[in-house]
C-alpha cells in the first residue's frame, strides 16, 4: 500500500456507492429528493459542515486578533507586546498551523473524495436502478441519450446543492453572525450597516430567485435535448450517410443548439442583472463602513486596530456576498435541473410484479390468450377480443400482413405491456400473478432486430445464461452455424474469436452473423417457450435451411410461436394462426388454410407464384 493509499483510502472507503440498496426515489419535489440523498450521505455531510464552520470561526478569531495586535503594538511597542501578549501569538500560531490545514484537509478530502465522487456515482447508480425498472413504453417516449444525460445532470445538480448546503452555507452563517457580534462590540452603527447590507442582498436575491428557477428549468431541458439529439444522430449515423443527410441533420442540430444558447443567455441575463445590483450594494456598504468607521474613530468610539479589523471583516463578508449570489444561482440551476429530470427517475413503472407474485414454474408450457384487448394509445385498438390456446409443446406459426399485431402479441406474452382487457395464462397461471423475471426467463425470443451490446461475442452469447461453460456456448454456436465465423473474428484491439468485441449494437457484424449470434444466445438460454420473430430473415437460403434443421431439433420439447413473412419457413408448424388488424381470421394446418382459400392462401400464392403444391 502506497503512502497516498494509506492517507486517502480510509476516507475513500467510507461509503461504497454501488452497494447502497436501491430505494424508490421520492417524486414529491426536488427538495424531498434532496432530503433522500442527504439521509443517504448524512454521515459525511454533517462532519463537512461542522469542520467548515470551525475553520470559519477560527478565521474570525484570527482577524479579530489582528486588531488587538495593531492596538497592542501601537500602545506598547513591538517588544512590549511580544513580552506581555505572547500567549495570544502562540494560540494564533497553533490555530494557523496545524489546526486550520488539518481541519481543511479532512473537510476537503471528505468533500472531494466522498461527496465529490461517491455521491454523484451513488445518485447515478440509484437513478439507473430506477430507470432500469421502467416499462419499455417509457423508453419509446424518450431519446436514450436524453435519459442518460438527465441522470448525469441530476447527479451533478444534487452534488452541487448538497455541497452548497453543507460546505458553503454553514460557514457563511457563522461568518455573518460572528461579524455582526464583533462589529456590535465596536458600536451599533457598524453592526447596523452590516444588517442593512445583508437585508439588501437578501431582497435582491429573493427577487431574482423565481426567475432563476424558471430559466434554469428551461435551460436544463434544452441541454438534455442537445445530448439526446446528438446521441440519436450518432446511433443512426449509417442511415444519415445513406441519405447523405449530414447537412440537413446539421441544420436540425443547429436549431436545438441555437435554442439552447438562447435559453442559457436569457438565464444568465437574470444572473448578470442581479450581480450588478449586488456590486452596487457592496460599493455603498464600503462607503458606509468607511464613513461610520472614521466617524467612530474621530469620536473615540473605536481604535485604529478595531477599525482595521472591522474593515477586514466587512471586506470578507462582501467577498462572500458574491459567492452567496453564485450559490443561489447554482441552487436554482440545480433545482431546475432536478425538476426537469425528476420524472425520468421518479415516475413509478406501470408494469410491476403483484405483491404476492410467485415465480413461474413451467409444467407443459401451455399458453392461453383469453379474449385479450390492447392498444398502445387510447384511441386505436391494436388487438381486440382475441382468444387462442397453444398447447404445451405445440408449434404455432403466426402470419399476417405487416402491422397486423404479431409482434405486439409476443410483447404482451412477455408482459412488456399490460393488457387493456382479458388475460394471458401460462399453464393456467395469469402472467400478472408471476414475477416478470421468471416469466421472461422461461421465454426465449429471437427477434427481427437483433440487439447486441458492445462487449465480446462470448459475453453477448452468455447474456441469457451468464454461468454457461465454454463447451455449452460452443454447442449453441455450432447449432446456430456461428462457430466458424466467430473463431475467425478479430477486433481492432487484437482480441479474437469469442473475445472479439462486436462494435456498438453489433455494427461490425453482418446482419446474418448478428442473427446467428442471437440464435445461439437463445439456444443457450434453453427456455421452455420459444418465440421466433422473423428469426432467420437475415440469412441466406442455405444457412437458413441448415439452421432450421437444428432449430427443429431444439424446438422438439418446447412450445413455439414463430412469426414469419416467408411462409415456407413455418410450413412445418403444427398450426398456423392468421392475424388481420388485431384479430384471428384463420387457423388450421397449412393444408387446411390453403383449402380455405382465404388470406393465408392469398399470401402463399403471392410468395410461390401460384404453385400451391409447393410446400
Ligand atoms: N411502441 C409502439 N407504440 C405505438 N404503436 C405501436 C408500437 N409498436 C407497434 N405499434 C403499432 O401497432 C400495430 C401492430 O404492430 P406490430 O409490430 O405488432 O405488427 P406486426 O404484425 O408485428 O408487423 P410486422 O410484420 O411489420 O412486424 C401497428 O399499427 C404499429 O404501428
Amino acid at each position: 500500500m502506497t503512502f497516498s493509499d494509506r492517507v486517502f483510502r480510509p476516507f475513500e472507503t467510507l461509503i461504497q456507492p454501488l452497494d447502497i440498496p436501491y430505494r424508490p426515489l421520492p417524486s414529491t419535489g426536488p427538495f424531498v429528493l434532496l432530503w433522500h440523498f442527504i439521509r443517504m450521505f448524512g454521515p459525511i455531510l454533517f462532519p463537512i459542515a461542522i469542520l467548515a464552520m470551525l475553520v470559519e470561526a477560527i478565521n474570525l478569531f484570527l482577524i479579530w486578533s489582528l486588531g488587538s495586535i495593531v492596538d497592542g503594538v501601537s500602545a506598547k511597542g513591538a517588544a512590549g507586546f511580544v513580552n506581555e501578549d505572547w500567549p495570544l501569538l502562540v494560540v494564533m500560531a497553533v490555530l494557523l498551523f496545524p489546526t486550520i490545514p488539518l481541519f481543511a484537509f479532512i473537510a476537503n478530502t471528505l468533500s472531494s473524495q466522498v461527496a465529490g465522487v461517491c455521491l454523484p456515482a451513488a445518485i447515478q447508480w440509484q437513478g439507473h436502478k430506477a430507470v432500469e425498472r421502467q416499462d419499455i413504453a417509457f423508453f419509446h417516449d424518450l431519446f436514450a441519450g436524453q435519459v442518460a444525460s438527465r441522470l448525469s445532470q441530476v447527479a451533478t445538480a444534487v452534488q452541487q446543492q448538497l455541497g452548497i448546503a453543507f460546505q458553503t452555507i454553514p460557514p457563511f452563517i457563522i461568518q455573518f453572525i460572528g461579524t455582526l457580534v464583533l462589529l456590535g462590540t465596536l458600536g451599533w452603527q457598524l453592526a447596523l450597516m452590516a444588517v442593512i447590507w445583508m437585508v439588501a442582498i437578501a431582497l435582491i436575491t429573493i427577487k431574482a430567485v423565481p426567475h432563476f428557477a424558471e430559466r434554469s428549468k428551461k435551460t436544463a431541458r434544452q441541454r438534455s435535448l442537445v445530448v439526446g439529439a446528438m446521441t440519436d444522430l450518432y446511433a443512426n449515423i449509417q442511415m444519415v450517410k445513406h441519405f447523405a443527410a449530414e447537412d440537413s441533420e446539421a441544420g436540425a442540430l443547429r436549431k436545438v443548439f441555437t435554442e439552447t444558447i438562447d435559453s442559457q443567455q436569457k438565464e444568465r441575463r437574470v444572473y448578470l442583472t442581479t450581480r450588478t445590483a449586488i456590486i452596487s450594494v457592496n460599493a455603498l456598504f464600503w462607503i458606509a463602513m468607511l464613513a461610520t468607521g472614521f466617524w467612530s474613530m474621530t469620536t473615540g468610539g473605536i481604535t485604529t486596530g478595531q477599525f482595521v479589523a472591522a474593515l477586514y471583516l466587512g471586506n470578507r463578508l462582501q467577498g462572500n456576498a458574491g459567492s452567496f449570489l453564485d450559490m443561489c444561482h447554482q441552487v436554482f440551476q440545480a433545482v431546475g435541473t432536478l425538476r426537469d429530470a425528476m420524472p425520468v427517475m421518479t415516475t413509478p413503472p406501470t408494469i410491476t410484479d403483484a405483491p404476492d407474485a410467485s415465480p413461474l414454474v413451467m409444467e407443459t408450457g401451455e399458453i392461453s390468450f383469453n379474449d385479450i384487448g390492447f392498444s398502445y394509445h387510447m384511441d386505436k385498438p391494436v388487438i381486440e377480443g382475441m382468444s387462442l390456446t397453444i398447447r404445451g409443446g405445440e408449434k404455432v406459426g403466426l402470419v399476417g400482413l405487416s402491422g397486423a399485431g404479431k409482434t405486439t402479441l409476443v410483447n404482451l406474452l412477455l408482459r412488456l405491456y399490460d393488457l387493456k382487457s382479458g388475460s394471458i395464462l401460462i399453464d393456467g397461471l395469469d402472467i400478472r400473478q408471476v414475477t416478470q423475471s421468471s416469466l421472461r426467463e422461461n421465454i426465449g425470443v429471437i427477434s427481427q432486430d437483433v440487439s447486441l451490446l458492445h462487449r465480446s461475442v462470448g459475453d453477448n452469447i452468455r447474456y441469457g445464461r451468464p454461468n454457461a461453460t465454454h463447451e455449452e456456448i460452443e454447442h449453441a454456436t455450432t447449432a446456430a452455424h456461428a462457430n466458424d465465423f466467430i473463431l475467425a473474428l478479430r477486433d481492432k484491439e487484437g482480441r479474437s474469436g469469442y473475445d472479439a468485441f462486436v462494435g456498438d449494437r453489433g455494427i461490425k457484424l453482418s446482419g446474418g452473423q448478428r442473427q446467428r449470434i442471437a440464435i445461439a444466445r437463445v439456444l443457450l438460454k434453453n427456455a421452455p417457450i420459444l418465440v421466433l420473430d422473423e428469426a432467420t430473415s437475415a440469412l441466406d437460403s442455405e444457412s437458413e435451411a441448415a439452421i432450421q434443421e437444428n432449430l427443429a431439433q431444439v424446438m422438439r420439447q418446447k412450445t413455439v410461436i414463430a412469426i414469419a413473412h416467408r411462409l415456407s419457413t413455418i410450413a412445418s408448424m403444427d398450426r398456423i394462426v392468421v392475424l388481420d388488424k388485431g384479430r384471428i381470421v384463420e387457423t388450421g394446418t397449412p393444408a387446411e388454410l390453403l383449402a380455405l382459400d382465404g388470406l393465408y392462401a392469398r399470401l402463399w400464392k403471392r410468395q410461390t407464384g401460384g404453385y400451391i403444391g409447393n410446400n
